[in-house]
Protein backbone atom coordinates (compact mmCIF):
# COMPACT_ATOMS: atom_id res chain seq x y z
CA UNK A 1 0.00 0.00 0.00
CA UNK A 2 0.96 3.63 -0.98
CA UNK A 3 2.29 5.43 2.22
CA UNK A 4 -0.33 7.88 3.67
CA UNK A 5 0.67 11.34 4.56
CA UNK A 6 -0.55 13.13 7.57
CA UNK A 7 -0.07 16.98 7.91
CA UNK A 8 -0.13 19.17 9.99
CA UNK A 9 -1.94 22.65 8.83
CA UNK A 10 -0.87 26.08 10.14
CA UNK A 11 3.33 26.74 8.99
CA UNK A 12 3.15 23.38 7.02
CA UNK A 13 0.18 23.66 4.72
CA UNK A 14 -0.91 27.21 5.38
CA UNK A 15 0.59 30.01 6.63
CA UNK A 16 0.98 31.00 10.52
CA UNK A 17 -0.07 34.82 9.61
CA UNK A 18 -3.35 33.71 8.59
CA UNK A 19 -3.90 31.42 11.72
CA UNK A 20 -2.69 34.89 14.01
CA UNK A 21 -3.70 37.46 12.22
CA UNK A 22 -7.03 36.94 10.64
CA UNK A 23 -8.62 33.69 12.70
CA UNK A 24 -7.47 34.32 16.33
CA UNK A 25 -8.33 38.04 16.18
CA UNK A 26 -11.86 36.72 14.35
CA UNK A 27 -12.05 34.34 17.61
CA UNK A 28 -10.91 37.04 19.97
CA UNK A 29 -13.41 39.91 18.91
CA UNK A 30 -16.28 37.07 18.49
CA UNK A 31 -15.99 35.31 22.13
CA UNK A 32 -17.91 37.90 24.21
CA UNK A 33 -21.43 37.68 22.34
CA UNK A 34 -20.73 33.96 21.60
CA UNK A 35 -20.20 33.16 24.88
CA UNK A 36 -23.69 35.31 25.60
CA UNK A 37 -25.40 33.59 22.52
CA UNK A 38 -24.33 30.04 23.37
CA UNK A 39 -23.54 29.78 26.36
CA UNK A 40 -26.37 27.71 27.68
CA UNK A 41 -25.23 25.07 24.64
CA UNK A 42 -24.09 21.88 25.96
CA UNK A 43 -21.53 21.34 23.35
CA UNK A 44 -20.40 25.00 24.33
CA UNK A 45 -21.01 24.56 28.00
CA UNK A 46 -19.21 21.82 28.55
CA UNK A 47 -16.08 23.55 27.28
CA UNK A 48 -16.47 26.65 29.40
CA UNK A 49 -16.76 24.46 32.30
CA UNK A 50 -13.51 22.37 31.46
CA UNK A 51 -11.74 26.11 31.90
CA UNK A 52 -13.65 27.22 34.92
CA UNK A 53 -12.77 24.46 36.45
CA UNK A 54 -8.82 24.80 35.18
CA UNK A 55 -9.15 28.09 37.14
CA UNK A 56 -9.84 26.26 40.35
CA UNK A 57 -14.25 26.22 39.93
CA UNK A 58 -17.14 28.02 39.27
CA UNK A 59 -16.49 31.56 37.80
CA UNK A 60 -18.62 33.97 36.08
CA UNK A 61 -18.79 33.53 32.02
CA UNK A 62 -17.18 37.00 31.86
CA UNK A 63 -14.22 35.95 33.48
CA UNK A 64 -14.30 32.82 31.37
CA UNK A 65 -14.01 35.12 28.38
CA UNK A 66 -11.36 36.96 29.48
CA UNK A 67 -9.28 33.99 30.16
CA UNK A 68 -9.82 32.25 26.77
CA UNK A 69 -8.80 35.88 25.01
CA UNK A 70 -6.05 35.63 27.27
CA UNK A 71 -4.93 31.95 25.71
CA UNK A 72 -5.75 33.34 22.29
CA UNK A 73 -2.86 35.80 23.16
CA UNK A 74 -0.25 33.51 24.45
CA UNK A 75 -1.29 31.06 21.24
CA UNK A 76 -2.19 28.44 23.78
CA UNK A 77 -2.87 25.22 22.54
CA UNK A 78 -5.80 24.08 24.31
CA UNK A 79 -8.40 21.51 23.66
CA UNK A 80 -10.96 23.67 24.92
CA UNK A 81 -10.11 26.87 23.34
CA UNK A 82 -9.67 25.40 20.30
CA UNK A 83 -13.07 23.72 20.23
CA UNK A 84 -14.78 27.06 20.38
CA UNK A 85 -12.71 28.76 18.27
CA UNK A 86 -13.83 26.15 15.43
CA UNK A 87 -17.12 26.83 16.33
CA UNK A 88 -16.87 30.58 16.18
CA UNK A 89 -14.89 30.57 13.03
CA UNK A 90 -18.05 28.29 11.09
CA UNK A 91 -19.93 31.78 11.10
CA UNK A 92 -17.05 33.78 9.92
CA UNK A 93 -16.49 31.05 6.74
CA UNK A 94 -20.22 31.24 6.32
CA UNK A 95 -20.36 34.94 6.06
CA UNK A 96 -17.58 34.96 3.61
CA UNK A 97 -15.58 36.86 5.82
CA UNK A 98 -12.58 34.88 4.77
CA UNK A 99 -11.12 31.61 3.47
CA UNK A 100 -8.75 29.48 4.56
CA UNK A 101 -5.38 30.37 3.33
CA UNK A 102 -3.45 27.21 1.84
CA UNK A 103 -0.19 27.57 -0.27
CA UNK A 104 -0.29 26.62 -3.82
CA UNK A 105 2.18 23.77 -3.50
CA UNK A 106 0.29 22.28 -0.76
CA UNK A 107 -3.05 22.53 -2.79
CA UNK A 108 -1.50 21.36 -5.56
CA UNK A 109 0.43 18.61 -4.21
CA UNK A 110 -2.58 17.23 -2.12
CA UNK A 111 -4.79 16.90 -5.47
CA UNK A 112 -1.85 15.04 -6.81
CA UNK A 113 -1.07 12.60 -3.87
CA UNK A 114 -4.63 11.47 -3.53
CA UNK A 115 -5.39 11.14 -7.35
CA UNK A 116 -1.59 9.37 -7.16
CA UNK A 117 -3.74 6.77 -4.50
CA UNK A 118 -1.84 8.12 -1.35
CA UNK A 119 -4.20 8.31 1.53
CA UNK A 120 -4.02 11.64 3.21
CA UNK A 121 -5.02 12.68 6.69
CA UNK A 122 -5.09 15.78 8.99
CA UNK A 123 -3.71 15.96 12.69
CA UNK A 124 -3.82 19.63 13.97
CA UNK A 125 -4.31 21.26 17.37
CA UNK A 126 -7.26 23.31 15.52
CA UNK A 127 -10.19 20.64 16.44
CA UNK A 128 -11.82 18.54 14.03
CA UNK A 129 -14.79 20.73 13.25
CA UNK A 130 -11.82 23.56 12.11
CA UNK A 131 -10.04 21.81 10.47
CA UNK A 132 -12.82 20.67 7.98
CA UNK A 133 -14.78 24.14 7.72
CA UNK A 134 -10.57 24.90 6.95
CA UNK A 135 -10.49 22.71 4.34
CA UNK A 136 -13.66 23.31 2.74
CA UNK A 137 -13.54 26.49 2.42
CA UNK A 138 -9.82 26.96 1.44
CA UNK A 139 -8.37 29.78 -0.85
CA UNK A 140 -7.67 26.76 -3.61
CA UNK A 141 -11.65 25.65 -2.99
CA UNK A 142 -13.07 22.83 -1.59
CA UNK A 143 -10.09 20.18 -0.64
CA UNK A 144 -12.07 18.06 2.22
CA UNK A 145 -12.94 15.33 -0.33
CA UNK A 146 -9.07 15.27 -0.06
CA UNK A 147 -8.83 13.68 3.38
CA UNK A 148 -9.81 9.93 4.80
CA UNK A 149 -9.45 11.49 8.52
CA UNK A 150 -9.09 14.11 11.02
CA UNK A 151 -6.98 14.31 14.48
CA UNK A 152 -6.88 17.08 17.05
CA UNK A 153 -5.12 17.08 20.02
CA UNK A 154 -8.57 15.13 21.86
CA UNK A 155 -6.40 11.75 20.90
CA UNK A 156 -3.19 13.74 22.87
CA UNK A 157 -0.81 16.04 22.46
CA UNK A 158 0.92 16.95 19.43
CA UNK A 159 4.95 16.54 21.19
CA UNK A 160 3.98 12.98 23.01
CA UNK A 161 4.44 9.70 20.97
CA UNK A 162 1.56 7.67 22.11
CA UNK A 163 -0.80 10.66 19.99
CA UNK A 164 0.75 9.23 17.00
CA UNK A 165 0.91 5.43 18.30
CA UNK A 166 -2.95 6.29 18.66
CA UNK A 167 -3.22 7.54 15.07
CA UNK A 168 -1.43 4.45 13.68
CA UNK A 169 -3.46 2.35 14.95
CA UNK A 170 -6.88 4.42 13.96
CA UNK A 171 -5.75 4.46 10.59
CA UNK A 172 -5.05 0.69 10.82
CA UNK A 173 -1.37 1.44 9.46
CA UNK A 174 1.78 0.26 10.69
CA UNK A 175 3.60 3.62 11.55
CA UNK A 176 6.05 2.89 9.13
CA UNK A 177 4.07 3.44 6.20
CA UNK A 178 2.47 7.22 7.30
CA UNK A 179 5.08 10.02 6.65
CA UNK A 180 3.82 13.51 8.75
CA UNK A 181 4.41 16.82 7.62
CA UNK A 182 5.15 19.73 10.25
CA UNK A 183 6.95 22.75 10.61
CA UNK A 184 7.95 21.71 14.41
CA UNK A 185 10.63 19.48 15.12
CA UNK A 186 9.07 18.27 18.24
CA UNK A 187 6.28 17.26 16.85
CA UNK A 188 8.41 15.46 14.46
CA UNK A 189 10.44 14.33 17.08
CA UNK A 190 7.46 12.55 18.49
CA UNK A 191 6.16 10.81 15.29
CA UNK A 192 9.68 9.42 14.39
CA UNK A 193 9.78 7.89 18.42
CA UNK A 194 6.13 6.27 17.65
CA UNK A 195 7.92 4.94 14.02
CA UNK A 196 6.62 6.98 11.28
CA UNK A 197 8.38 8.36 8.69
CA UNK A 198 8.81 12.40 9.13
CA UNK A 199 9.92 15.97 6.75
CA UNK A 200 10.01 19.29 8.29
CA UNK A 201 8.56 21.78 6.22
CA UNK A 202 10.69 24.95 7.05
CA UNK A 203 8.87 27.43 4.86
CA UNK A 204 10.76 30.97 4.28
CA UNK A 205 7.21 33.06 4.70
CA UNK A 206 6.76 31.53 8.16
CA UNK A 207 10.69 31.32 9.32
CA UNK A 208 12.41 33.65 8.03
CA UNK A 209 15.50 31.81 9.26
CA UNK A 210 16.22 28.18 7.56
CA UNK A 211 15.97 25.61 9.86
CA UNK A 212 19.31 23.49 8.78
CA UNK A 213 21.86 21.06 10.30
CA UNK A 214 21.36 20.40 13.90
CA UNK A 215 18.46 22.35 13.76
CA UNK A 216 16.41 19.60 11.79
CA UNK A 217 17.34 17.14 14.82
CA UNK A 218 17.55 14.74 11.59
CA UNK A 219 14.13 14.93 9.69
CA UNK A 220 14.68 15.25 6.29
CA UNK A 221 13.96 19.32 5.29
CA UNK A 222 11.77 20.78 2.32
CA UNK A 223 10.66 24.28 1.88
CA UNK A 224 7.68 23.38 -0.11
CA UNK A 225 5.26 20.60 -0.78
CA UNK A 226 6.90 20.45 -4.79
CA UNK A 227 9.66 18.97 -3.94
CA UNK A 228 7.97 16.27 -1.79
CA UNK A 229 7.79 12.67 -3.27
CA UNK A 230 5.78 10.50 -0.50
CA UNK A 231 6.32 7.16 -1.98
C1 LIG B 1 -7.49 24.44 11.45
S1 LIG B 1 -7.69 25.36 12.84
C2 LIG B 1 -6.64 26.76 12.73
C3 LIG B 1 -5.33 26.52 13.23
C4 LIG B 1 -5.17 26.49 14.71
O1 LIG B 1 -5.98 26.95 15.48
C5 LIG B 1 -3.99 25.87 15.21
O2 LIG B 1 -3.75 25.89 16.42
C6 LIG B 1 -3.10 25.18 14.26
O3 LIG B 1 -2.07 24.50 14.84
P1 LIG B 1 -1.25 23.38 14.04
O4 LIG B 1 -1.24 22.23 14.98
O5 LIG B 1 -1.97 23.11 12.75
O6 LIG B 1 0.11 23.95 13.82
MG1 LIG C 1 2.14 23.72 12.71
Amino acid sequence: MKPLVLTDIEGTTSSISFVKDVLFPYARRELPRFVRDHGDEPEVRRWLDAVAAEQGGICKDEVIVEVLQGWIDEDRKHTALKALQGMMWKSGYREADFTAHIYADAADALRRWHRDGHRLAVYSSGSVAAQKLFFGNSDAGDLLPLFKAFFDTEIGGKREPGSYARIAEALSSDPAGILFLSDVVAELDAARAAGMRTVLVDRRADYPEPRTGDACNGHRRVESFEALSPA
